[in-house]
C-alpha cells in the first residue's frame, strides 16, 4: 500500500466556528494506482489534496493519520512537511498554470525553484521529460505568457514531478482546457506513471467521464466524508450509493436533446459543514432515505474493493 489515510479530520477555523471539511476520511492507495476523486463543489476534495502536502493557515489537523510508503507524514507540522513536499508528495493545485511567475523565463524559473528545494537542476532530464509530453526545448526560453493553456499545464506537470514523488495530487488540472487538450494532459499523466516518475496519483475532478477514462479507482465524496469507492468501471456501471447514482444520472448525454431528456441536477444542496447534521449527511436529498439514516452509516466493504457508506446500499 502506497498511501493509507485513516480517520482523517481537517477543519477550517472561522469566526463562525469550525468548518468540518474532512470529517473522518479513511482510504488507501496501492502502488501504481490512480484514484479519481469526485464530488460536488465544497465536498472537501481540494482540502484532502492540501492536507497531504501543505495546510493553509486556517486549516487544523484535528485527528487521524496519513502514512505514505510506511512512514507517517507529519501533516500538522508545516516545517517538518518541507522535507516531504515535492520529493515524496507533489501537488498540482487548481489554477497552477496561471500561477507561473510571469517575469521569469521558464529555464530560470525552474532552476531557481529546484535550487530553493536543495536539488540540482538536471536540464537534460528536464528536456527529456518535456519532449515526452510534446514540449520542445525552446519552450524553456519563453515566458509563461507565451505558452498556450495546455502547454502551461503540461509544463507544470513536468516541473511538479521532476523529483519523482511517490504521490502526485492533480487538482482540476483539466478543467480550464478544451477537450483535445484535456486528453493530451490526461495522456501525459498516464505516461508519467508508466515511466515511473510518480508511483501513485490522486486525480481531483468534476469530470466523471474523464476520470473513468484514466483512473483505476474512483472515490466519491459527500460533505466531508467518503460516500463510495470502487474500481472505476464498477462506480460507473454498478454504483451502490444513491448519491453516486444521481451524480451519474445528472451527466448530459451526447446526441440526446433536451426535449427528449431534461437535464436534471440533484435536488437540494449539500449541508453546511459548519454545523453538519447527524446521521447520513445525504439523507435530506436522498430519494430512498429511511429511519435508519438518522444514524451515521459506517463505510462497509460490500464487495472486494467496493466501499460504500449507506444503510440501503
Ligand atoms: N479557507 C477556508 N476557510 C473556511 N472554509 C473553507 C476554506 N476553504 C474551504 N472551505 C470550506 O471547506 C469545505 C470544503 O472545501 P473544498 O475547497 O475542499 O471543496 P472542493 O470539493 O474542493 O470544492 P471545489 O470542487 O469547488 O474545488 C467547503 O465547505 C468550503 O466552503
Amino acid at each position: 500500500m502506497s498511501l493509507q489515510v485513516s480517520e482523517l479530520k481537517v477543519y477550517y477555523r472561522t469566526l463562525k466556528g469550525d468548518v468540518r471539511a474532512l470529517d473522518g476520511m479513511t482510504f488507501g492507495l496501492r502502488d501504481g494506482e490512480i484514484l479519481g476523486l469526485v464530488g460536488e463543489s465544497g465536498c472537501g476534495k481540494s482540502t484532502l489534496g492540501k492536507s497531504l502536502i501543505r495546510m493553509d493557515g486556517r486549516m487544523r489537523h484535528v485527528g487521524g493519520t496519513v502514512v505514505l510508503d510506511g512512514r507517517e507524514l507529519p501533516i500538522g507540522d508545516d516545517r517538518a512537511m518541507n522535507e516531504v513536499r515535492f520529493r515524496e508528495v507533489s501537488l498540482i493545485p487548481q489554477y497552477a498554470m496561471s500561477a507561473l511567475n510571469p517575469t521569469r523565463k521558464l529555464r530560470r524559473m525552474i532552476t531557481e525553484l529546484l535550487r530553493s528545494r536543495g536539488a540540482t537542476p538536471d536540464l537534460e532530464e528536464l528536456e527529456r521529460r518535456m519532449s515526452q509530453v510534446g514540449l520542445p526545448r525552446e519552450v524553456l526560453d519563453r515566458y509563461p505568457i507565451e505558452l498556450s493553456g495546455g502547454m502551461k499545464q503540461r509544463m507544470v506537470m513536468v516541473i511538479s514531478t521532476l523529483l519523482d514523488p511517490s504521490l502526485l495530487i492533480a487538482d482540476e488540472v483539466t478543467s480550464a482546457l478544451d477537450v483535445s487538450t484535456q486528453k493530451a494532459v490526461a495522456r501525459a499523466l498516464l505516461g508519467f506513471r508508466e515511466s515511473g516518475y510518480v508511483k501513485s496519483m490522486i486525480f481531483v475532478t468534476h469530470d466523471l467521464a474523464l476520470t473513468h477514462h484514466i483512473a483505476d479507482t474512483i472515490m466519491v465524496m459527500y460533505a466531508g466524508k467518503l460516500a463510495e469507492k470502487a474500481p472505476a468501471d464498477v462506480i460507473v456501471k454498478a454504483p451502490r450509493h444513491p448519491y453516486t447514482k444521481l451524480l451519474l444520472d445528472s451527466l448530459p448525454e451526447v446526441g440526446v436533446r433536451y426535449a427528449d431528456r431534461r437535464l436534471e441536477g440533484i435536488a437540494g444542496s449539500p449541508p453546511s459543514l459548519l454545523n453538519p447534521p447527524t446521521g447520513c449527511r445525504f439523507r435530506d436529498r436522498c430519494p430512498i432515505a429511511g429511519e435508519q439514516c438518522a444514524e451515521e452509516p459506517p463505510v462497509a466493504e460490500l464487495a472486494p474493493d467496493h466501499h460504500v457508506a449507506c444503510w440501503k446500499a
